[in-house]
């Protein structure tokens, strides 16, 4: 029996979370939803926009209100920012209202999968890979602390990643399928 639960991803940016979540969705009939698609619907600009006028903090307090807006939900995937974490309030909230899976990755292979995107302010810097391998560093216990499962999106498909999460599901390590 499918249990009223959440899911929700986290992980570093380019870990395949936002592409990742919206495929499980699909596969397991669940809602949707993007913390960052969210914020930018409430406020009507991109991220690099409120990161240029709010600062990351503007930014955070932001994130912070979609997720307690959000996890109120059942039966959703909720693909979150990398940095989401960084709120102690927030890793409570995630580890309370649904299964928590961390999608992992290396720097590189995040760096490889972010290049191209002007999207993330983060990374507008001379040195992104150092950068990526700086906030995996602060960020990787925290991703640890909250995670009901671990899963490598290193050099495989999001189909492949897609299979593994609802394997481990029904498989009831988590009490979600
Ligand atoms: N497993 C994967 N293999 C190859 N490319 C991927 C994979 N997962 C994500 N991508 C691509 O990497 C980019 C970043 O993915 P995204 O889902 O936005 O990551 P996140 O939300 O974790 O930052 C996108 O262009 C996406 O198509
Ligand atoms: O790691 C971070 O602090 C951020 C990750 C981004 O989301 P993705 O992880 O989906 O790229 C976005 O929330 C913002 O640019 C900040
Ligand atoms: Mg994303």
């Amino acid at each position: 029996m499918i249990r009223a639960q959440n899911i929700f991803i986290v992980g570093p940016m380019g870990a395949g979370k936002s592409t990742v979540g919206r495929q499980l969705a699909e596969a397991l009939s669940y809602t949707f939803k993007d913390s960052d698609q969210e914020i930018q619907r409430r406020t009507g600009v991109d991220i690099p926009t409120i990161f240029e006028f709010e600062g990351e903090s503007g930014f955070r307090a932001r994130e912070r209100q979609v997720i307690i807006d959000l996890i109120a939900g059942e039966r959703m995937v909720l693909a979150t920012g990398g940095g989401v974490v960084l709120d102690p309030e927030n890793r409570q909230d995630l580890a309370a209202r649904g299964v928590v899976i961390y999608l992992h990755c290396s720097a590189e292979q995040q760096h490889a999968r972010t290049a191209r995107d002007r999207n993330r302010p983060l990374l507008d810097t001379e040195e992104p890979l150092q950068r990526l391998r700086e906030l995996m560093e602060e960020r990787e216990p925290l991703y640890r602390q909250v995670a009901d499962m671990v899963v490598t999106t290193e050099k495989r498909g999001t189909g492949s990643v897609v299979k593994e999460i609802v394997r481990r599901l029904e498989e009831g390590a988590t009490g979600v399928l």
